[in-house]
């Protein structure tokens, strides 16, 4: 989540806790840059707002609300710039499905030379069914079941970043069966303390992920992967976080496993051939947050294991690194339609849409921080402190929590909230028996559904009692 300062202002006239608020900004019918995806932009004249040429009026009038709006052209070049801080070094670039997979992704990350790293037989599905060749896919979590790991051995995929004792033998038994020998990697936890929500920090001692390298467990699953038929240890992984902005975790990250790497070549003479950093770039939610580009970030990990490289006498690994929501987040943003507006005096107005936390828990769940803009015209009204929220019976049921929006806001206007590219589809849920929303890729001017909007046919279909 963001750890920006709180971004929102109080409405015109009010008196509100003094300081709590941040001034509310200068122009409401500005759309950040930092926070939009590339192709969106505001006529001046007109006030309409489009994305890849196609205005997001005439979007909602085809595909309906609730939607999600990807930008093909903003996905792409954001593979691209990954691709790129990457390429002068004997390094890969897996995206991390997790954030957001369908077929049309898989696609554009084949065609961008992506690889994809997927964390269960669903993703795999997917993953493989667009096409993706299995040697480019890694698959991770830290309860594969059985049917899972034989699944995956089964397709071929190119290595298994393995979370547990348990899962080293049930994935060499696996592999043993078929008679081949899977790659893996070990996932460690490096024991740094990410500066990020509580439930997304992945590295600190005490959560369910990887074997802890402080306590002994990464030494001790090194030995016994090296022992198994069914596996070829290649590397060790590692990732600490999601929604990170600080470099520092990264660093710490990086030459813990290349201690490790020193380690094994040491007690063991073997030297692994590579080493996984994971992902957790954070992107800015709001005009608050400044994420940091990739070739940043290629430059200060590729540095770091250079020089521990070169202090422990070892051999360069082969690196990766597993973008989600850096490549996915900023692509796409939700359509809302506006429906009851609720004023409370000296307080705030609470604004709803026909969403909410069914297609985004990330408020709810992290108090995660949104923008919020009026797409469907401009409007000089003056601004109004505003709470959007959904329509779900839940009075956490938050989209976004402070925003300005203009005070002439009516039911049928169009709002839209930026950055819910990643963990927002893919965290979307049925409750109160919503249907989820459609994904719509545009590009140069087309629109095509890349997920369609769920039906009630979709919800009486498994209810089959
Ligand atoms: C192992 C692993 N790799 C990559 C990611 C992607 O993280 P992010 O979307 O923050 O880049 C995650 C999720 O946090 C993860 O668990
Ligand atoms: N779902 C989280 C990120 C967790 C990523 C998976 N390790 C989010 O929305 O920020």
């Amino acid at each position: 989540m963001s750890r920006s300062a709180h971004p929102a202002g109080p409405r015109h006239g009010d008196v509100l806790p003094e300081g709590h608020y941040a001034a509310p900004p200068a122009d409401l019918n500005l759309l950040d840059p930092k926070v939009w995806s590339k192709t969106v932009t505001r006529d001046e004249a007109t006030g309409a707002v489009t994305v890849a040429g196609l205005d997001v009026r005439a979007l909602a009038e085809q595909f309906g609300t609730p939607a999600y709006i990807l930008d093909e052209e903003d996905f792409r070049s954001r593979c691209r710039a990954w691709q790129q801080a990457f390429s002068h070094l004997d390094a890969d670039v897996y995206y991390a499905g997790k954030a957001f997979l369908s077929r049309a992704v898989v696609r554009w990350l084949h065609e961008e030379g992506l690889n994809v790293d997927v964390c269960s037989g669903g993703e795999l599905t997917v993953a493989l069914s667009a096409g993706m060749p299995p040697e480019r896919i890694a698959f991770h979590g830290n309860n594969k079941t059985r049917a899972e790991l034989e699944y995956a051995v089964k397709a071929g995929i190119g290595h298994v970043v393995v979370d547990s004792f348990e899962e080293l033998v049930r994935l060499a038994w696996a592999a043993d069966q078929q008679g081949v020998r899977q790659k893996i990697l070990l996932r460690v936890t490096v024991g740094v303390e990410a500066h990020t929500h509580e439930f997304i920090a992945t590295a600190h001692e005490d959560q369910k992920f990887g074997f802890s390298l402080t306590g002994g467990q990464a030494a001790e699953a090194v030995r016994r992967a090296l022992t198994l038929d069914g596996v070829e240890l290649v590397g060790i992984h590692s990732h600490i976080g999601s929604q990170i902005f600080d470099m520092a975790g990264f660093e710490v990250a990086a030459r813990r496993v290349v201690g490790l790497l020193a380690e094994v070549k040491r007690e063991h003479g073997v030297e692994l051939p590579e080493i996984d950093l994971g992902g957790g770039l954070g992107i800015a939610y709001t005009s608050d947050d400044d994420p940091r580009e990739p070739q940043e970030i290629a430059t200060a990990l590729t540095e770091i294991v250079r020089r521990e490289c070169a202090a422990e006498g070892l051999a360069i690994p082969r690196l990766s690194v597993e973008p989600g929501r850096a490549i996915v987040g900023p692509s796409a943003f939700t359509l809302y339609e506006v429906g009851t507006i609720k004023p409370l005096e000296g307080l705030r107005t609470y604004v709803s849409v026909d969403g909410g936390m069914s297609d985004n828990i990330r408020t709810a769940l992290y108090d995660a921080e949104y923008s919020v803009a009026l797409v469907s015209r401009a409007s000089d009204a003056e601004p109004m402190l505003s709470r959007v929220v959904g329509k779900h019976c839940e009075s956490g049921d938050i989209v976004v929590r402070d925003a300005f929006l203009p005070d002439d806001l009516a039911p049928g206007d169009l709002l839209a909230v930026p950055a819910t590219g990643a963990y927002c589809r893919s965290m979307a849920s049925n409750y109160n028996h919503a249907l989820r929303p459609p994904v719509v890729a545009v590009r140069d001017g087309q629109a095509r559904v890349v997920v369609r909007r769920e039906t009630e046919e979709d919800l009486l279909r498994l209810d089959v009692g």
